[in-house]
């Protein structure tokens, strides 16, 4: 979900992991030369996750070891579930609800094109959740950013690695 802590966590494991991180949306913003806001706004969200679709392929087949923080909305696009799910290990950052409400309004407003307007967040969000939430359980694992720690994160990575 947008704001649920993607890109943090992701930064967070690169660094304890010692490995490099993806992020997806600056991956395209670079390849777009202009922000996901401008994408939207002088395109549309079909182009953008059109960008977002070959990006992500791209990332995947990347042969070394990474860590890929994806947009909120890329596993429910075309078969990028699959392609994320076939490059490795998926987790499913899950923020509760209220917590969402407060980082969108708190940070970085204005950010997300699809949150522009903070009116009505708390439906948006609900019905972003429900539609989404079949994509996002498709995961390897889901890990509840208020009430685990990253450090948890990782020994239960470690452990679902070993069992593979
Ligand atoms: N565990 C946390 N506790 C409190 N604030 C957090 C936490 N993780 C992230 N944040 C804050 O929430 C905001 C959103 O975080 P982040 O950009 O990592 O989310 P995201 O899932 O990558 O969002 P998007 O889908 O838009 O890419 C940021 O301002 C970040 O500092
Ligand atoms: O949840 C979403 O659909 C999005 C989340 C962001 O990470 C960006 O990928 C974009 O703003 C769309
Ligand atoms: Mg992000």
């Amino acid at each position: 979900m947008p704001g649920s802590g993607k890109s943090t966590v992701g930064r967070q494991l690169a660094d304890k992991l010692n490995m490099t991180v993806v992020d997806l949306d600056e991956k395209i913003e670079e390849q777009a030369q202009s922000s996901i806001k401008e994408i939207f706004t002088h395109h549309s969200e079909t182009h953008f996750r059109e960008l977002e679709q070959s990006a992500l392929k791209v990332v995947a087949q990347i042969d070394e070891s990474l860590i890929i923080s994806t947009g909120g909305g890329a596993p429910c696009f075309f078969d990028n579930m699959d392609v994320i799910k076939s490059s490795g290990v998926s987790v499913f950052v899950d923020t509760p609800l209220e917590e969402l409400i407060v980082r969108l309004n708190a940070y970085e407003k204005g950010k997300r094109p699809k949150f522009s307007s903070h009116e009505g967040l708390r439906e948006q969000l609900e019905k972003l959740y429900t539609d989404r939430l079949p994509f996002y359980q498709q995961a390897d694992l889901r890990w509840v950013s208020t009430k685990e720690t990253v450090d948890q994160l990782i020994v239960r990575l470690k452990e679902l690695k070993k069992l593979n």
